[in-house]
């Protein structure tokens, strides 16, 4: 609140009104610029409300762009603002400031303060993220290690945090990254969790970076949560499939528990009576699109591969995940669902960018995926 801010920005330009310092929408202003919190990796943003004349610092949820000398801001429908770097690397180009959209106005009302969201731009669409979930010992990581065994550059594994204590094999930053509860809540409350859940007396949580790191790799993100996180996951932006594995008996899945042996008689207890729960939650709830029973290991793995659409014989594609290379001076017009880029400077070889953004999808927490871009000669 006060004054207003401190820095200044420089070339900013607002689409076809070129030269203004600040974002219109509606009764407010958003001024982009200088750094956030004193931060200097991480562009900063003020609202001015010109009802009130009051300047504010909202909360900032998600990863934003570094700062950077000069860029072009154009309003977007749904409370979204698309933000194009200049003479920045191709992964680090397009932007969106999601300032009331959707996830912006449930955040908003969840946290009770002003929130904005960043979400990085990206081209083309990565395939699903894959849910899977199931009471505890039915075989979710045995499944899962089989697939990214059998397909290394097809899946990768979305690493949770979790405030458990590590068993013996599992290593930090591999099988989850073991946290301590303060920490992990101060991160939540940051909005840098897609989901976190309580299960059997531990929290657990799936970071926004988590997912993005094994999709920005070209990768089909897998994560292994419990049914609550999944119901999170489902109302989120992230258009995922759902995946319940459900055991061939209560009893079954009681002897795989003891047979596993990484946990107390106190803890198997906890974690059955919780599986019953979880069962009838994960076949009922209308969250999970596919029901597997995992009874014979080497058939419940073929009926998955089966469900992503990959057997043996099924040559494996990467996913088109990439960024968007833009001259390093352009100016740029906004054409209903369309942005012209065009060169500038001497050296400018008249070409003219368009960045097509009527296929957009997902957004805060996670990326904007499904821009296109072409490139228009001209005469
Ligand atoms: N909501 C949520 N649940 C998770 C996450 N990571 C793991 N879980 C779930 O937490 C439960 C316990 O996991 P874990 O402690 O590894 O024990 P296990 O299931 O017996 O191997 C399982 O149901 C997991 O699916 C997460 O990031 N979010
Ligand atoms: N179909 C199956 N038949 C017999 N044992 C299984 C089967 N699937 C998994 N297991 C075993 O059951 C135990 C629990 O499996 P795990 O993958 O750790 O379960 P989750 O990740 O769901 O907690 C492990 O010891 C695993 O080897």
């Amino acid at each position: 609140m006060g004054g207003p801010p401190a820095f200044f920005v420089d070339h900013l330009e607002n689409g076809h009104t070129n030269g203004d310092s600040s974002v219109e929408i509606g009764d407010r202003s958003y001024v982009i610029g200088g750094s956030h919190e004193g931060n200097p990796l991480f562009l900063g943003v003020q609202i001015h409300d010109k009802i009130t004349n009051k300047w504010s610092s909202p909360t900032v949820l998600g990863t934003g762009p570094k700062p950077c000398k000069a860029y072009s801001s154009i309003v977007l429908k749904q409370g979204r603002i698309l933000i194009i770097k200049k003479g920045s690397a191709s992964d680090d180009s397009i932007w969106f400031l999601e300032v009331d959209s959707p996830f912006v106005r449930e955040q908003r009302k969840l946290l009770g303060k002003e929130v904005v969201a960043w979400s990085k731009g990206v081209r083309g669409n990565a395939e699903k993220p894959i849910v899977i979930s199931g009471p505890s010992g039915v075989g979710k990581g045995t499944l899962i290690t089989m697939l990214m065994k059998e397909f290394p550059s097809m899946f990768g594994f979305s690493v949770s945090h979790t405030t458990r204590s590590p068993r013996c094999m599992e290593k930090n930053g591999v099988h989850y990254h073991f946290t301590d509860k303060n920490v992990m809540e101060k991160e939540i409350n940051d909005g840098k969790f897609l989901e976190f859940a309580s299960v059997h007396g531990n929290l657990y949580g799936t970071s926004i970076e988590s997912v993005e790191v094994v999709t920005d790799s070209g990768k089909r993100c897998i994560l292994d949560i419990d049914v609550q996180g999944a119901r999170s996951v489902k109302a989120s932006s992230l258009d995922a499939m759902f995946i319940f594995v459900c055991p061939p008996s209560m009893k079954e899945l009681e002897d795989r528990l003891r047979a596993r042996g990484t946990e107390t008689e106190e803890q198997i207890q906890k974690r059955l009576r919780n599986a019953e729960a979880e069962i009838k939650a994960g076949k009922s709830s209308g969250i999970f699109g596919h029901i597997l029973y995992n009874d014979n290991l080497d058939e419940c793995y073929k009926s998955l591969k089966n469900l992503l659409g990959i057997d043996n014989d099924t040559p494996v594609n990467g996913v088109e995940v990439e960024g968007i290379n833009l001259p390093k001076e352009h100016t740029v017009t906004k054409m209903e669902d369309k942005i012209l880029i065009q060169e500038t400077g001497e050296a400018a070889k008249n070409i003219r960018i368009v960045l097509d953004l009527s296929s957009i999808n997902g957004g805060a927490p996670g990326r904007t995926r499904g821009i296109g871009l072409g490139t228009l000669k001209s005469s």
